[in-house]
Order: structure tokens, then sequence, then C-alpha cells
């Protein structure tokens, strides 16, 4: 494992030659994570990546964890129907929920049918409720697991609407710059906020902006990902080889 300080805060690289690496490491991770915890409350990446690490959990980990203590929410979602393909409550439940035995009051998704406007609202009223909220009164997740965009975005948020990162708000509504799909998303306050932060990025399409977010190099800042910098200082990069191929191994 390679440490290394950037953004003035620290950061742990777990490097694996595969994607199925990955998920193993992330599997023992989170396993171990959520053990040492009374209860968890963590946020879930969407898109593709997560679905061979959700894979590994419902099989392998299914009967390791205690899903009985963990809370499960999701860093942003399509505004598409729970029953719609491009759904990241779908996913996951065809990977991970339909697969283990979690209660379903412990499931608190992102209605990505309703209002966007309204449930960005809603749902950061949840968080408010649900979470405990430090001295700052900001909610705070024990875990937030995130992907990245070929682009550089996090969450839902993406390089054109980066300010949407500094929302004041817990979460907002954003535009994907392709599709122009709206997304609910959690914001930079909130992710800042969670006691830990894993990243989940593999494949080639990544290895540009990993080089440039880890490297602080190119044009890092644009890319909101590049904004992940945890107060705790618990930011963890679980990459594969093809997705950190640029990372110089500097001084780490
Ligand atoms: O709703 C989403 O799409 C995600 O939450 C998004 O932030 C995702 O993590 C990245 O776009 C990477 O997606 P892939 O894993 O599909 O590359």
């Amino acid at each position: 494992m390679l440490t290394r300080d950037n953004t003035k805060k620290r950061m742990q690289l777990h490097i694996y030659d595969t994607k199925q690496q990955v998920a193993e490491a992330f599997s023992k991770y989170l396993t171990e994570f959520i053990a040492s915890r009374p209860a968890v409350h963590m946020a879930l990446s969407g898109g593709s990546t997560p679905k061979i690490v959700f894979d590994k959990l419902a099989t392998d980990y299914a009967t390791s964890i205690d899903w009985k203590k963990v809370h499960l929410y999701w860093g942003d979602e399509r505004c598409v129907a729970p029953t719609d393909d491009d759904s990241n409550y779908k996913m996951t439940v065809e990977h991970l929920i339909s697969k283990i035995d979690i209660p379903e009051e412990n499931i608190h998704r992102i209605k990505g049918e309703s209002d966007p406007q309204e449930e960005a609202q809603r749902y950061g009223k949840v968080l408010q409720s649900k979470l405990p909220n430090g001295a700052n009164k900001i909610p705070q997740f024990d875990l937030v697991i995130l992907g990245m965009g070929d682009d550089g975005h996090t969450a839902s948020i993406f390089p054109h609407e980066i300010d949407l990162w500094h929302s004041d708000a817990n979460c907002t509504v954003a535009i994907h710059p392709d599709s122009g799909q709206k997304r609910v998303s959690i914001t930079g306050k909130i992710i800042n906020n969670s006691e830990a932060v894993a990243f989940l990025v593999t494949g080639e399409s990544k290895t540009e902006k990993v080089q440039e977010i880890i490297n602080k190099t190119g044009d890092f800042e644009q890319y909101p990902a590049s904004l992940v910098a945890p107060e705790s200082e618990n930011l963890h990069w679980f990459l594969d080889a093809a997705a950190a191929k640029g990372i110089t191994s500097g001084k780490v």
C-alpha cells in the first residue's frame, strides 16, 4: 500500500493488478470496517464499477458481514424509476441487496422517480435526521464509496457544474453533460465530512484523470474527484493497474 500527501491531506493508494483483486481487497476492507463498528451508515456509488464488488460481497462475504447493522444510502441517483435499467438502486438490488440478509428499513434510496428538486431536499433531510452529525451539524457518513467518471466527475458532480460541489445543501440536482439526464447527488460538504471515503476506480479509461488527480498535474483542479479530501484524512483509492498506470512513484 502506498501512502502519499495530496491536496494537503493524506490518502492511501491500494493498487492491484486486476479488477477482481480490487474487488477482493475492498471487500476485505469493508468487512473489517463494518466489524469494527456497532452500526455503519454508508453511501454507495453507482455506475458499473461497483457491480464486481457487490457480486463479491453478495457471495464470498454474504455471511461474513452482519448486514443488520449496515444502513445503505446512495451518493447519487439518476432521476429515473427504480425499475429503470439506469437506476443505481436497481443495480444495487440486483447485485447485492437481493442476495444479503439486510432489513428493508436499512435501505434509504434516493427516489429517482420523484421531482428532482423536491427529492434533493427530501434526501437532504433524511441524511440530517438519520446520520450522526458532529459539532459542525453536518450529517456524517461512516463511509462514502465513490466512483470516478472518465471526465473526473464523482457522485454526480460533473466538471461543467463543479460549483455544485460547494453547495450549502446536503444534496443537489445535477445534469449529465452528455445525456442531459437529471441526477440527485450528495455534495462536497457531505463527502468531505465522512469518517472515511473509498474510491473504487478501474480500467484504462480512468488512467489520465487518476494520473492528474493523484499527481496534481494538468487540469486536476477542474475535476470534482480532485476535491475529495475528507477532514478525517481517511481517504482510500482502490485502483487496478490499468487505472493507476500514470501514477508517478514520487514521494509516498
Ligand atoms: O451514478 C453514477 O454513474 C455514479 O455514481 C458515478 O459517479 C460513477 O461512479 C462514475 O460515473 C463511474 O462510473 P463507472 O463505474 O460506470 O465507470
